[in-house]
């Protein structure tokens, strides 16, 4: 039986809601506080928190923060006499599940509940995870999953390389799920999204009043990935007072929570990723050096899609099958010519963006098999050697070394999206399918005039 705890300072209407949820076969408990509420939350395992927005010496709003603080992973609902659109803004964005308006209608109610709680039971597991994972079965992908298997049983700190969008994080979680932290929380962080003011609160919390803006505890990643893995994608982003509060997380597993000098000791094993080559930044001097060493306890390099054969076909045929449910299509398969159009494509944005390329396709297919038609331009009219964008690569003829080739056409390539954005970066990013912190971050590593 799940269990609800319902907060209102109306008396009368919060035993009216408990006992409609008990009557539907709900576990439910009423406080008439806040204060009240945080207590039982913290003693309990609540399922979903039902709290009035207007209540005594508090509101919704404070009440939300203090409990994603404490619980981030538990479904609250707010109950409001007014349904203002900022204000439910306000509030999805500071971690509510949803708000329903008052007075409150009894089917409404049940069925914002079961959603909740239907969206927390998807959550994934190791079983879920799995049938959403293809591995391939080209050589060089199953030398790295060889590498999961036998990094996967032991503590070790690991290091995935590899392209944007070739399924680092799917490999972090392919290694969390086989080991024995599987039942516990596997937390992602793009080290590149958190603003570098706000990464040491963000990794490692904060107490209330640390900082103008504290206004209540925070948990951070580290405390909430308790007993399993942090997963630190784009880790060259942390800055230098970030990269030596990490190193010292990992060589003695305490932490500080921002503006409290008591030690939390914690369990959790680190994986972490980047686009970057990370040994070219210990050596400009932008990442250390120890923390490298300490990272890379064991490394595994992704290939590119492109390098991985015949495994396009079946990551193909798996998000055919995935955008057919999406959009109730019936697509069955891609015809030939459309296929060796996908074989010529240099994949940029690797697997990432093979499968947006193939949910395009299957909504825009008009046939029973996927056909060069609804391709976009730049694999329709792609030619072998440039990977489908203009390309100046013939200007290079003195270049012999592959890295060095690699890096001339990633910048042309780059050059020219932010020509045919007219150096809109987000258009740029969305044209080179990567996020606009990796475009900012490439911007900068190649010294591109913006
Ligand atoms: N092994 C896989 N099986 C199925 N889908 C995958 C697999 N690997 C990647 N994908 C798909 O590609 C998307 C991108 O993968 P992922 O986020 O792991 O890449 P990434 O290398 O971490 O990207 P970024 O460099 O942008 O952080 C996923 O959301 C998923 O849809």
């Amino acid at each position: 039986m799940k269990k609800v705890l319902v907060i209102d300072d109306d008396t009368f209407m919060c035993d009216l809601i408990v006992n409609h949820l008990k009557q539907n076969n709900f576990e439910a408990k009423g406080t008439y506080t806040g204060r009240n509420g945080i207590k039982l939350i913290e003693k309990n395992n609540f399922d979903i928190v039902l709290c009035d927005y207007r209540l005594p010496a508090t509101d919704g709003f404070k009440i939300l923060q203090e409990l994603k603080s404490k619980k981030p992973l538990l479904p609250v609902i707010i109950m409001t006499a007014y349904a203002e659109v900022r204000m439910a803004v306000k509030l999805i964005k500071s971690g509510a599940y949803d708000y329903i308006t008052k007075p409150v209608q009894p089917e409404e109610l049940l069925r914002i509940i079961n959603k909740a709680l239907e969206s927390t039971d998807e959550r994934e597991t190791s079983n879920s995870f799995r049938e959403k994972f293809i591995t391939g079965k080209s050589k060089a992908i199953q030398g790295v999953m060889q590498h999961v298997k036998v990094v996967a049983p032991t503590d070790l700190t690991v290091l995935i390389e590899g392209e944007t969008g070739s399924g680092k994080e799917y490999v972090a979680k392919a290694i969390h799920y086989a080991s024995k932290r599987s039942k516990k929380p596997f937390v992602a962080v793009d080290c590149g999204a958190i603003p570098k003011d706000l990464a040491n609160s963000e990794l490692f919390g904060h107490i209330k009043g640390a900082f103008t803006g504290a206004i209540n505890n925070k948990v951070g990643y580290f405390e909430q990935a308790k007993g399993g893995t942090l997963f630190l994608d784009e880790v060259g982003n942390l800055s230098y007072e970030n990269q030596v509060k990490l190193l010292r997380a990992l060589q003695e597993r305490f932490i500080n929570k921002v503006g409290d000098n008591k030690v939390i000791k914690v369990d959790v094993r680190v994986i972490t990723a980047s686009n970057d080559d990370l040994l070219k930044l210990v050596e400009t001097n932008e990442f250390r050096e120890d923390l490298y060493h300490r990272l890379n306890g064991f490394k595994i390099h992704l290939p590119p899609l492109r390098e991985r054969g015949e495994d396009m076909l079946e990551f193909a045929s798996f998000f055919i099958e995935q955008a057919n449910r999406a959009f109730e299509k019936s697509v069955e398969g891609i015809d030939e010519d459309a296929k060796k159009l996908m074989f010529k494509y240099n994949w940029h944005g690797n697997i990432r963006e093979l499968q947006n390329v193939v949910n395009r396709a299957v909504l825009l297919s008009k046939s029973d098999v996927i056909q060069a038609d609804v391709l976009p331009d730049e694999i329709r009219f792609n030619n072998l050697q440039t990977g489908g964008r203009q390309n100046n690569f013939s200007g290079h003829r003195d270049v012999k070394e592959l890295k060095e080739a690699t890096l001339i056409t990633e910048k042309e390539v780059i050059t020219n999206a932010l020509i045919e954005s007219n150096y809109n970066k987000s258009k740029a990013a969305k044209i080179l399918n990567i996020d606009r912190k990796t475009l900012y971050n490439k911007i900068n590593q190649y010294d591109i005039e913006i």
